[in-house]
């Protein structure tokens, strides 16, 4: 299944005017506009509606549109619930999913918007696979802060078993997978390196809290040419291996076969979708 370019997917604090017109010009794939964390209890009410004016005026482009509510357990669950399915956009988080039964209570309320789940809870994980099979359910998000927290881990890869059962399950069922954030955000060095090796694992994107962060996780997630470059020709060299009566080509002294193939599309079909949406 090809998505949408999901290589950055930006954090916005749903109260802060200045930084819902800034994502407006951000090279952003993905905005997850947030009443949740990043909005203090007092300002949950304004939010809601500082985001539904911003969202009503538009000007975000293709960008991918998710907003993360409330848990539904909440003051402001309900309330989000009513004013998401008013507003103009693709999706909605939710975060703290522990279970498929998490997201099916949602799907009861808001019957056509697609849902993603944030994943940061102990029984969140190990349910990755029944909440990525949800029929509604269209990506994941790490929830990494939440998850230290409840595991009382202190380093990143004290997680790894954790990013990895949601990576599996998200692929079991074609579901999008966006890494957590990297709090430093002044740390360019540190966010290059979690995201080569989110990239690594095999997640479709970072999420980001800072416009600073959007450039490396772009280029990081998105094929680089020297990627592109070697599809193209494990494509053509294995179409030349086809035609005479091969099935097996050889690149750059590694065997190319079928599967190799298939994923040479997948990169090629990527490469073209972030072109189509950076021209847009
Ligand atoms: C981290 C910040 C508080 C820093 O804010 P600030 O000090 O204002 O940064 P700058 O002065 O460097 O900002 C420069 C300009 O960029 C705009 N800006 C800043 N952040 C954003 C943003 N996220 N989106 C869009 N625009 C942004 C500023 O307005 C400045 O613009 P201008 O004035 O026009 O020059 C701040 O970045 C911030 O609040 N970030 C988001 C924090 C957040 O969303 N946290 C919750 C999500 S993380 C989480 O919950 C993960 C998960 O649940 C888990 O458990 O892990
Ligand atoms: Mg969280």
């Amino acid at each position: 299944m090809t998505h949408r370019p999901t290589r950055s997917a930006l954090y916005i604090p749903g109260s802060r005017d200045r930084a819902l017109d800034k994502a407006r010009g951000l090279p952003v794939d993905v905005i997850l506009f947030d009443l949740e964390d990043a909005v203090a209890p007092d300002e949950k009410a304004a939010a809601r509606e500082t985001l539904e004016e911003a969202l009503a005026a538009g000007g975000y482009g293709p960008r991918y549109k998710v907003v993360r509510i409330n848990g539904l357990d909440t003051d402001w669950g309900a309330a989000d619930v009513a004013a998401v399915a008013e507003m103009a956009c693709d999706a909605v988080l939710l975060p703290k999913v522990n279970s498929a039964a998490d997201v099916e209570a949602l799907a009861a309320q808001l019957p056509d918007v697609p849902i993603w789940a944030m994943m940061e809870t102990p029984q969140g994980i190990l349910n990755a696979a029944e909440i990525a099979a949800h029929p509604r359910l269209e990506g994941f998000v790490m929830g990494t802060n939440d998850l230290a927290k409840e595991l009382n881990s202190r380093t990143r890869a004290a997680m790894r078993v954790s990013l990895q059962t949601c990576l599996l399950a998200a692929r079991a069922c074609a579901v999008i997978a966006i890494d957590g954030v990297y709090n430093a955000f002044k740390d360019e060095e540190g966010l290059r390196a979690e995201c080569d090796e989110g990239r690594d694992f095999g997640f479709d994107g970072k999420s980001l809290i800072h416009p600073a962060q959007v450039a490396i996780a772009n280029e990081v997630f998105g094929p680089s040419e020297a990627e592109i470059d070697l599809a193209r020709r494990q494509i053509a060299a294995f179409e030349d291996a086809v035609a005479g009566g091969q099935g097996v080509a050889v690149v750059d002294g590694k065997i190319v076969e079928n599967l190799h193939v298939e994923t040479a599309r997948a990169t090629l079909a990527k490469a073209e979708a972030i072109a189509t949406l950076e021209a847009s």
